[in-house]
């Protein structure tokens, strides 16, 4: 039996539990939102689909009743304000900091034992911010953004290429920010180097494409992504209740891994039933070690301002 409970019904709230529900990821799944009846609302409509998508996880919603979320396995969290067009996402941070804070308190006194997924942004800081109020292990507390920003990377990749994405292997590194890292060393497509079959400009176009992926769909909607990020939730969630081991770009806290110490970024790691059972320590080439660390400056100027909040 999974539970997973999944904090915050809006965009992406509620479509990593719909995805968790009709992928039959968990048993049950519990979404949780501060405004009146907008969760019990989703997970109404979710478990409405189920007789036509045929799946049986049983979706419940809760007005802030932590209660409802007791034992979870896993837990998602995706509350906090989104951007808008013209914002980055470190100016969410002292609005997103005490949700973060809150439901984090919250979580720990129902499910002492949950392994923790932040969405919420600016991520590797809200990361930090529910280390630090859970005092859970880093192996328990993790953000989602690598899978995301590597699914956009192999996206533009396949549509580049035109071939299916399914064919595409990659990592990405790095805070979720535009200083993010993509390593077309790392790429390959069907085994074979993308440096093979892509010419250097459309290469570089592309990894500058994914650096701001996120900011892109924000000034086309007004609002930020949720279709990608719920499903990549989601899918960390399915690595650890199936103990698959998969190896997936996660945000963690680092401790001199990289030689970055007491640092929240994103790398390549194994997740199972533990959280992360394992951090891969790429042999980085120097081009590659300077941008990964211009990343680690970036994030650690937002870990201050939480520091000095
Ligand atoms: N890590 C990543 O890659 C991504 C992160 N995000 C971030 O995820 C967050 C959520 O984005 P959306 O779902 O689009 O926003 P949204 O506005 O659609 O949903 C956020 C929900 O959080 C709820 N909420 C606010 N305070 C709460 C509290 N104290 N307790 C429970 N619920 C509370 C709101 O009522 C709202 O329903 C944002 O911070 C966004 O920047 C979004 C996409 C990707
Ligand atoms: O861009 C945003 O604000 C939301 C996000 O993190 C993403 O979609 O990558």
């Amino acid at each position: 039996m999974a539970k997973v409970t999944v904090v915050g019904a809006g965009n992406v709230g509620a479509t990593a539990a719909d995805v968790l529900a009709y992928r039959e990821i968990a048993n049950e799944v519990v979404l949780v939102d501060i405004k009146d009846g907008f969760a019990e609302g989703k997970a109404l409509d979710i478990w409405q689909k189920s007789p036509i998508n045929l799946y049986d996880t049983r979706t419940v919603g809760s007005t802030n009743d932590y209660s409802k979320t007791a034992d979870s396995d896993v837990v998602i969290i995706t509350s906090g304000l989104p951007r808008k067009p013209g914002m980055s996402r470190d100016d969410l941070i002292s609005t997103n900091a005490g949700i973060v804070k809150s439901v984090t308190e919250n979580v720990i006194k129902h499910s002492p034992e949950a392994i923790i997924i932040i969405v919420s942004n600016p991520l590797d800081v809200m990361t930090y911010q529910a280390h630090i109020t859970s005092q859970f292990p880093r192996t328990k507390v993790m953000g989602m953004a690598g899978i995301l920003d590597t699914a956009r990377y192999k996206a533009f990749l396949a549509e580049a290429l035109d071939v299916s994405p399914k064919d595409i292997q990659a990592v990405l590194m790095g805070g979720h920010g535009d200083t993010m890292v993509p390593l077309p060393r790392y790429t390959t497509v069907g085994g074979i180097p993308v440096t093979e079959l892509i010419d250097n400009d459309t290469l570089e176009a592309i990894v500058q494409r994914t650096k701001t992926g996120g900011g892109e769909l924000v000034k086309l909607m007004g609002t930020s992504a949720w279709y990608a990020p719920g499903s990549a939730s989601a899918q960390m969630a399915e690595a650890i209740i199936k103990d698959q081991k998969r190896v997936f770009p996660v945000c963690v806290k680092l401790e001199g891994e990289y030689g970055i110490d007491n640092c929240y970024l994103g790398v390549p790691v194994v997740l199972g039933k533990n959280g992360i059972e394992k951090i891969i320590e790429l042999d980085l080439n120097e081009d590659e070690m300077a941008l990964l660390k211009s990343s680690e400056k970036a994030v650690r100027e937002v870990m201050n301002v939480l520091d000095n909040k």
